[in-house]
């Protein structure tokens, strides 16, 4: 499994092996042997899987608050999106700061998203599905959104010419600057 560091620490982005031949590919989507063998350790207790049937649907930025509070692991099972993570631990040296990644079928990326995070996509062809582990279970008492398009955090979802497709609860997130965030920087 290729690892790779972001600018975001404890945000990582994985690439499994593949094995190709004649009839298509093989790969281990994920082995908790391989990641605790990297130093990951994630207990997931949830598998989530969503289907966005136009290009430029955006979902995010979600979290879950403590004590339901929730790392992912991210990866594509059809199509493409743009995963996108924001820092949200008070204190954070890259508090508020961003990084995307293009997830994809065909690239067969992954993102790591520990608890602190804001977590969103917005996908790139139309039919996409996201496939997510959770480390936590669903709590909707504990669950909070910041606006896709905050401009304290300015992301670029690389949208084009294509309107965002949101549900309401995204259209009427707020942004950073009306956010006091639940999670604090440990160092
Ligand atoms: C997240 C979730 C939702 N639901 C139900 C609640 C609603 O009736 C329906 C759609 O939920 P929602 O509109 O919150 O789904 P998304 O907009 O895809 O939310 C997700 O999008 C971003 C990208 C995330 O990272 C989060 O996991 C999650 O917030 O599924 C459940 O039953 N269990 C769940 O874990």
């Amino acid at each position: 499994m290729q690892i790779e560091k972001t600018k975001l620490d404890g945000v990582f982005v994985l690439t499994p092996k593949r094995f190709g031949d004649a009839r298509g590919f093989f790969s281990e989507s994920w082995s908790r042997r391989a990641m605790a063998e990297q130093g990951f350790d994630y207990d997931w207790v949830q598998d989530n899987h969503s289907l966005s049937m136009q290009a430029g649907t955006v979902r995010g930025l979600h979290f879950q608050s403590p004590p339901h509070a929730q790392a992912k692991l991210v990866r594509c099972g059809r199509g493409a999106f743009f995963d996108v993570v924001v820092d949200i631990r008070r204190g954070a040296p890259t508090y508020g700061q961003w990084i995307g990644e293009e997830l994809s079928f065909e690239n067969g990326k992954q993102i790591l998203v520990p608890t602190g995070f804001l977590h969103g996509f917005a996908t790139r062809v139309p039919g996409t599905e996201i496939i997510y582990k959770c480390s936590d279970y669903y709590a909707p008492d504990c669950d909070g959104a910041v606006r896709f398009d905050c401009p304290e955090i300015g992301i670029n979802w690389g949208l084009g010419d294509l309107e965002p497709v949101l549900s309401e609860k995204d259209a009427a997130a707020t942004g950073l600057a009306d956010f006091d965030s639940p999670f604090v920087y440990e160092g």
